[in-house]
């Protein structure tokens, strides 16, 4: 065997043992490079591993219908436990908080002038309301017109800001943003429909952008010049605003056809001069109280101040019909489902089908829930939400000699039992929990509470107990 066929054996071959000091040097550098990648390689697999293996993120799904409260309980989430993030968020609810007080004193306008035309039947909507000669044409007073036609502005200012908010690019959207924008917002001649004059449509992850925005802008950013503009028409048509809110006539229509705006999201008609003052800052009921309609699913990744190791996601749904849907692919990984219903649905229709009462939907919502396939392995929270407007619509108004509304004229299953707050809540806390029963697996648990989620103190409580509950208040 030739010393040649012999060195080809070996390997390396015996060139590379033959190289020059270049190539050595060459050589070396790219094993060093090669040994680095493998190293960051490995580096990368560990941590990947080490991620998997980690204790798995806490992931709540607000779930339940329109205007229940989901997102209200979000902000709660985020005061309570992410309290610097959601300081820092406050002046993004200006313009939403302006545009809830724009759009309704619109709707009160245009269903006043809409009465004065006699054209009551245009408002009405579901279940019939009584009329009477006393509600058809009723001629506006002349000083409340010259109110409302100082007021006329207010049209634009809407447009304006409606445009401004919906237009506002989304930063951390994950999901499609599809918006329906509001429908023409006129008021329901009875409180029992629920059309909702100040709903506003917002694109996902708008009020985060609008956070950046606020902090980036500069002064002579068009978005400030026209925010300045509408502060300044409000502040100086505060008077206007709050003389068309409180005018005698205005009151009689409304209560004459059982308008209620007080019953309404988003309801600040009795702030008005205070959000319109020169140097006024939302609080943090304001922003409890902002109304503004969840477009689809979205997800907030809470950083817990207290553990800043650890993370919850949160979904917050859009509880729309329509949008009910899309939950289902939110469903895996799930630790926790906080269902929040409203207390005071009773006497409301659906916005989308005014032949549907809203307490009937929302348990049947609840009843799908309990028998998901996909959730079974969870445990659920219950939410009974809006305990203060409950009371509100039970007790009635003396002042303006309203009697409350009695539950029984909705669910006749509630026969003589006294109209009271702690027996109605306490009944339709035992029919969601009857339904809970029937159609959830045996070893599902379910914790209920009662809540107010305007009601920041009030609301803290029901969420560590939730936390207990769930087992996860060591991560508070
Ligand atoms: N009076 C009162 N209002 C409440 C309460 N909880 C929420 N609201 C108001 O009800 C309105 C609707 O609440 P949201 O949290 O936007 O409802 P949501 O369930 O997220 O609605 P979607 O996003 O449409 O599914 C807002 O204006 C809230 O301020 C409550 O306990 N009492
Ligand atoms: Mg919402």
């Amino acid at each position: 065997m030739s010393k040649h066929r012999k060195d080809k054996s070996i390997w390396p071959s015996f060139q590379k043992l033959r190289e020059s000091t270049s190539e050595r040097a060459l050589r070396q550098s790219a094993q060093a490079q090669a040994r680095k990648r493998s190293e960051n390689i490995d580096r990368a697999i560990e941590e990947e591993r080490l991620k998997l293996t980690a204790e798995p993120k806490t992931k709540i799904l607000l779930l339940g219908p329109s205007e229940s409260g989901k997102s209200t309980m979000l902000k709660n989430f985020q005061m309570a436990f992410s309290p610097t993030t959601f300081r820092a968020q406050v002046d993004s609810w200006l313009p939403i908080i302006y545009l809830n007080v724009v759009r309704m004193l619109n709707s009160i306008i245009d269903s006043l002038e809409s009465w004065d035309c006699g054209t009551d039947s245009l408002l009405y909507v579901g279940d019939a309301p009584a009329t009477s000669t006393s509600t058809s044409s009723a001629h506006i007073p002349t000083d409340l017109q010259e109110i409302i036609s100082r007021l006329r502005q207010l049209r634009i200012i809407e447009t304006e800001l409606d445009m401004d908010i919906y237009h506002s690019q989304p930063s951390t959207a994950f999901s499609s943003p599809a918006v329906t924008r509001p429908s023409s917002p006129t008021f329901a001649s009875t409180s029992r429909v629920a059309v909702d004059p100040s709903s506003i449509s917002i694109r996902p992850g708008v009020l985060k952008q609008r956070l950046i925005d606020h902090h980036n802008a500069d002064a002579t950013s068009p978005s400030l010049a026209f925010h300045d503009r509408t502060k300044q028409f409000l502040e100086e048509h505060a008077l206007d605003m709050v003389a068309l809110w409180t005018h005698e006539w205005t009151r009689e229509q409304l209560e004459a056809r059982e308008v209620h705006p007080e019953y309404q999201s988003g309801f600040f008609l009795d702030d008005i001069s205070r959000i319109c003052s020169p140097g006024f800052r939302p609080t943090a009921e304001d922003i409890l109280r902002a109304r503004v309609s969840t477009p689809s699913a979205e997800e907030y990744r809470l950083a817990l101040e207290a553990r800043p190791d650890s993370e919850w996601i949160i979904y917050d749904v859009g509880g729309g019909r329509s949008q009910r849907a899309a939950w289902a692919q939110y469903f895996e990984d799930v630790t926790a489902v906080l269902y929040v219903a409203s207390l005071s649905a009773f006497d409301e229709t659906l916005a989308e089908d005014v032949n549907v009462n809203r307490l009937t939907d929302s348990l049947l919502l609840w009843q799908t829930l309990c028998s998901n396939k996909l959730l079974s392995a969870v445990d659920f929270v219950l939410l009974l939400n809006k305990m203060d407007l409950l009371e509100s619509k039970l007790i009635g108004n003396n002042e303006k000699g309203r009697s409350g509304i009695r539950f029984v004229k909705h669910v006749n299953s509630f026969k003589s039992r006294p109209n009271d707050l702690a027996t109605v809540a306490k009944y339709m806390q035992e029919m969601f929990l009857s339904l809970h029963r029937q159609h959830s697996p045996p070893s599902r648990k379910v914790y209920s509470h009662l809540a107010c989620a305007i009601d920041a103190p009030r609301t803290l409580p029901v969420l560590e107990a939730s936390m207990v509950h769930l087992s996860f208040l060591h991560l508070l």
